[in-house]
């Protein structure tokens, strides 16, 4: 049995919640609106943590961060030092050299593991050879319903063109996959952002070149229920990656 602590109340967790296979059990929640918390936490039958402090003095195995960046830099290191697995959403919060150096600090101090699930995207498994044979080219294409972004357009537009690390700061809750794809590859990934009011669904498109060949592959995401700039893939990812903690066979690089 895997036991889980779910910082952050919103929508990812509600569906980790809704989706939890029976390897899973969701010991203790936290949100900085404690209402969320208990309203989670009464479906799962979880302890409901009012305060920070009681989620660390809580009773599980591995920390999942499905909250915001600022929960991440704020509360990343403790986690780690506190000897969990920490599986991080917001992974914005890596972006920058010195506050992603501080987390793995902590995770090598406390020999824990600080995981990046694929989360949005389909391809960080194998877009990881990047680091071990040279890549030309890491893109991501991310199209999104203009209501995503809190936008009204009438027409295809796009936001932004530039790298990563730039356009997570721009655009801090809906393009953690970029920093995730960086991450992947050992290369800044260059972004465009675009918003369409033909699209209903958020669509990542990959595209890497290398010395491996080549590859697109297009991501057509169902949003979540309340959140329509989250994927729900998003969230089914990282309950497959905790299922795949205590698997004897893994599959996938
Ligand atoms: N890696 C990936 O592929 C993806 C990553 N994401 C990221 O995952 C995260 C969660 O997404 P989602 O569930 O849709 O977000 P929601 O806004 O639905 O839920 C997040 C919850 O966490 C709370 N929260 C935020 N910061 C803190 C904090 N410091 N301490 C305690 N509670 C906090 C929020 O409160 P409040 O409303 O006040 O902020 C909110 O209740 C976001 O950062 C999102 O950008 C999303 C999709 C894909
Ligand atoms: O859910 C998505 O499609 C991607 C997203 O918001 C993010 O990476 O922050």
């Amino acid at each position: 049995m895997i036991t889980v602590g779910l910082l952050g109340c919103g929508n990812i967790a509600g569906l980790i919640a809704a989706h939890r296979p029976g390897n899973i059990r969701i010991a203790a929640v936290y949100d900085r609106h404690v209402e969320r918390a208990d309203d989670l936490a009464g479906r799962l039958g979880a302890l409901a943590c009012h305060d920070f402090n009681e989620f660390m003095a809580a009773d599980y195995r591995v920390a999942v961060e499905a909250a915001s960046i600022g929960a991440v830099v704020d509360h990343g290191e403790a986690l780690l030092d506190s000897g969990r697995d920490l599986v991080c959403l917001s992974v914005g919060a890596l972006a920058d050299t010195a506050p992603r150096e501080r987390l793995v600090a902590a995770a090598r101090r406390a020999g824990r593991v600080l995981r990046v699930p694929s989360g949005a995207l389909f391809g960080l498994d194998n877009a990881k050879v990047g680091r071990i044979s040279r890549l030309t080219r890491v893109l991501l294409r991310t199209t999104k319903p203009p209501r995503a972004l809190g936008l009204e357009a009438g027409a295809r537009q796009l936001l932004f063109r530039g790298a990563a690390g730039e356009c997570i700061r721009r655009y801090p809750k809906n393009v953690n996959v970029a920093v995730a794809l960086s991450l992947a590859t050992g290369r800044e990934a260059e972004v465009e952002l675009w918003v369409d009011p033909a699209v209903e669904r958020n669509t990542h498109e990959v595209v890497l070149e290398g010395e491996f060949g080549a590859v697109v592959i297009t991501v057509h995401n169902l949003p979540s229920p309340d959140n329509p700039a989250t994927s729900r893939l998003a969230a089914l990812s990282v309950l497959a990656l905790l299922s795949d903690l205590d698997n004897p066979l893994v599959v996938g690089t």
